[in-house]
């Protein structure tokens, strides 16, 4: 698969912060990418870049090719981005024509109003919609030059369940017709089941590079979650071997551990007074925050 993005050795620095660090990236054509990481690890000022909107301090990026702010990288790339704006005095359908007008391929209207659900608002002044419906449509607008690339940055963020369902399933459609996607998502839920691939970012550093199932793999660990008795206190947990980490929520109790098989026998020959004990696989949230924290150390 040829790469439509690459980063090579690409810093970043504003005055007194060194948002990106050294960061190398090759993305490949028809793929779903998240960039994930806590807030300021950088991933906003890495869209920006890849935009041409901010120029990097050092290094190299080519977008089909290219330079990112030339025309054609333009006319080949739509972003969501956090900002919402929308033109006064315009309805939604005329602000969806006026961005079709752009571009020389632009998707037809009635396709955009299917994509962002605003079938019904298309009479109505875009300032006059609720934060969600604004989101979508900032969706259908990144989409109006139906764009090579896509970039999402937390494109969800005020939308509805039934939205949100709607909206990752027009990505997962784009991606279908070979369309590269580009997302950040505070959400790692949706990151799980949307992408390909997960670029964890901190502190301005890839510190993990895979699929999800890799991602989550590669941390190892597994849960046990119980309830526990009157008689439980939390000392009484502590020490015992193989628990990597103990989080107490009233009196549920979620244990982390990489060898929950040896940890639950241990559990039950001290006759602990717990109940309802359930042994999980480590989510993505469990993998993140491992690296997260592994990093800081
Ligand atoms: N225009 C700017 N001038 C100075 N510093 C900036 C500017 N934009 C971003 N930064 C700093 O660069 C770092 C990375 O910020 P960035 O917005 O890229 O992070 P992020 O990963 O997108 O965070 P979030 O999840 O909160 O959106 C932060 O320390 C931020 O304060």
């Amino acid at each position: 698969m040829p790469s439509v993005i690459t980063m090579e050795h690409v810093d970043k620095e504003y005055k007194g912060t060194h948002a990106v660090k050294d960061l190398s990236l090759h993305i490949e054509e028809g793929t779903v990418t998240a960039l994930l990481g806590p807030n300021g690890a950088g991933k906003t000022t890495t869209v920006s870049m890849l935009l041409g909107l901010q120029k990097p301090t050092r290094g190299q990026i080519r977008i089909l090719g290219g330079s990112p702010d030339q025309p054609e990288a333009r006319q080949s790339v739509g972003a969501m981005l956090q900002d919402i704006s929308v033109i006064d005095r315009l309805t939604v359908r005329e602000t969806m024509d006026l961005f079709r007008s752009y571009y020389v391929n632009p998707l037809p209207l009635a396709h955009l109003l299917a994509i962002s659900g605003l079938e019904k608002e298309q009479n109505k002044f875009a300032t006059s919609l609720s934060g969600g419906q604004k989101r979508r449509l900032d969706f259908a607008l990144a989409m109006a030059g139906d764009p090579k690339i896509l970039y999402l940055d937390e494109p969800t963020v005020g939308m509805d369940v039934g939205s949100r369902q709607l909206f990752w399933e027009s990505v997962r459609a784009m991606a279908g017709k070979g369309r590269t996607i580009i997302l950040t998502t505070h959400y790692l839920d949706e990151a799980d089941s949307i992408a390909d691939r997960i670029i964890v970012i901190n502190q301005g550093k890839v510190i993990a590079d895979g699929t999800p199932a890799e991602i989550k793999a590669a941390q190892g660990h597994k849960m046990i979650t119980f309830t526990a008795g009157e008689q439980l206190r939390p000392d009484s947990l502590e020490g015992l071997p193989g628990i990597a980490d103990t989080v107490w929520s009233g009196r549920k109790v979620k244990l982390t551990s990489t060898d929950t098989d040896q940890l639950i026998r241990t559990l039950i020959q001290h006759n602990l007074d717990i109940r309802d004990i359930e042994i999980s696989a480590g989510g993505l949230e469990d993998a993140f925050q491992t690296l997260i924290q592994g990093d800081a150390k």
